[in-house]
């Protein structure tokens, strides 16, 4: 494995995480220099998407030929967890030690993987690198968008642990998902479309109007099992049978595997995850208990300073309101992080609530960023 390899193989690149990393590759002009391989696993021998400035890419190769892919010195996956599953291993069985860059959870607390983020834990990738580590993975969305807005906290050891509830968007389920709850929205409001029509109309028999047809059985639930449109749904991913969600055991196993800690350094991280009829921007409020008190402005500047994309956002109704949701957050790789206050439980205890969108830092950025980093372009 040369220090800067130009072929890359990239399995996923049609999905949405996947089209979200084509957009940002093709916006940073990251293909220039690269030889990309697009691999599918539905349509081998079709033709592979178009990359301007690098003329004929070629066609798909089939993402299930192991000798195809072990080829190539760094594969980028944004395929899923069982794709991850079922090549993975294989491959290196059968010996490839190229580098392979996962946006799926599979591999991710695996202790042959780094979970990356490069602005909150660039010294553990490049120590990683350094020891010959082959295998980086794209943290949980949560997480991820929690320690990009947080970081300047987290990384000066300055949290003595936090509780995160979490408010996430239906694209953390799929395109499916999102594609759903939009008709559930459509058909709630069309079951009441002439009463609404009417000003004069009463709001309680729309209100009824509505809980009948969410009630009724007939709204197409597939994805989520329940309706998310006028309604939460308090639970996501796997019960792990001691009470919490496979999504809220992420926070502390990741987060601290981001930073580093481990065993009596550990950071307690816990808290209910939930999710929201939001496009595909995940929200949470955290409550942190700080190792000494710190004043807020000296919190905000801490924040603000830490990376680029964290951006507080003043804690007025007026700020809050415009800046600090789903809506302004969705599309940009800010991450806006505001609501910092004491708490009435005493000087070490503030709030916060930070919004970003899940498909980029929550999925595609951080695993563009490592191919740079794994090409020596970043
Ligand atoms: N959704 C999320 O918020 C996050 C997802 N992830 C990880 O990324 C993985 C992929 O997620 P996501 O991108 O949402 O999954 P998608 O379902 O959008 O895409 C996954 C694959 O499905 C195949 N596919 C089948 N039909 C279509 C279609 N009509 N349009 C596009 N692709 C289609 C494609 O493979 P092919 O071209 O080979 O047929 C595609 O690469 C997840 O399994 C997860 O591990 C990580 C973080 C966040
Ligand atoms: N579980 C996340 C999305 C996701 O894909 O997470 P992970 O990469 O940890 O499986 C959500 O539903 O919002």
């Amino acid at each position: 494995m040369t220090s800067h390899p130009a072929a890359v193989g990239f399995i996923g690149w049609r999905g949405m995480v996947g089209s979200v990393l084509m957009d940002r590759l093709r916006a940073e002009n990251d293909f220039t220099g690269l030889e990309p391989v697009f691999f599918s696993t539905s349509d081998a021998g079709g033709a592979a998407p178009a990359v301007e400035g690098l003329g004929d890419t070629g066609t798909l190769q089939d993402a299930y030929d192991l000798e195809a892919l072990a080829k190539l010195p760094v594969l980028v996956t944004t395929q899923g967890g069982d794709y991850t599953t079922a090549v993975h291993g294989k491959l290196r069985a059968g010996g490839w030690d190229g580098i392979w860059i996962d946006a799926a959870s599979t591999l991710r607390m695996s202790d042959d993987a780094v979970i990356v983020l490069d602005p909150v834990n660039r010294d553990v990738i490049d120590a990683a690198l350094d020891r010959g580590v082959k295998d980086f993975v794209g943290g949980n969305c949560t997480v991820s968008c929690m320690l990009m807005g947080l970081g300047g906290l987290f990384r000066n050891d300055l949290v003595e642990w936090a509780t995160s509830m979490t408010y996430q968007a239906a694209s953390g389920g799929g395109a499916r998902h999102m594609r759903e709850v939009l008709r559930q929205f459509g058909d709630l409001n069309a079951s009441v479309a002439r009463e609404l029509a009417d000003p004069a109309s009463a709001i309680l028999e729309i209100d009824r109007a509505v809980l009948a047809r969410q009630r009724g059985g007939e709204l197409d639930t597939a994805q989520f099992g329940v309706p998310l449109a006028g309604s939460l749904i308090p639970w996501i991913d796997a019960d792990l049978g001691d009470g919490r969600s496979r999504e809220e055991w992420k926070a502390q196993a990741e987060t601290n595997k981001i930073l580093g800690r481990s065993g009596a350094d550990t950071v307690p991280v816990d808290g209910l995850c939930v999710r929201i009829a939001a496009m595909r921007s995940h929200s949470q409020a955290l409550t942190l208990k700080l190792r000494e008190e710190i004043p807020v402005a000296e919190i905000e500047r801490l924040l603000d300073a830490d990376n680029e994309w964290a951006t507080v956002v003043p804690n007025t109704k007026e700020d809050s309101v415009r800046d600090l949701t789903p809506v302004a957050a969705s599309g940009s790789l800010q991450i806006p992080v505001g609501r910092i206050r004491p708490l009435s439980m005493g000087p070490q205890y503030v709030s916060a609530f930070t919004v970003g969108d899940q498909l980029l830092w929550g999925a595609a950025e951080p695993v563009r960023r490592m191919l740079k980093i794994a090409l020596g372009a970043l």
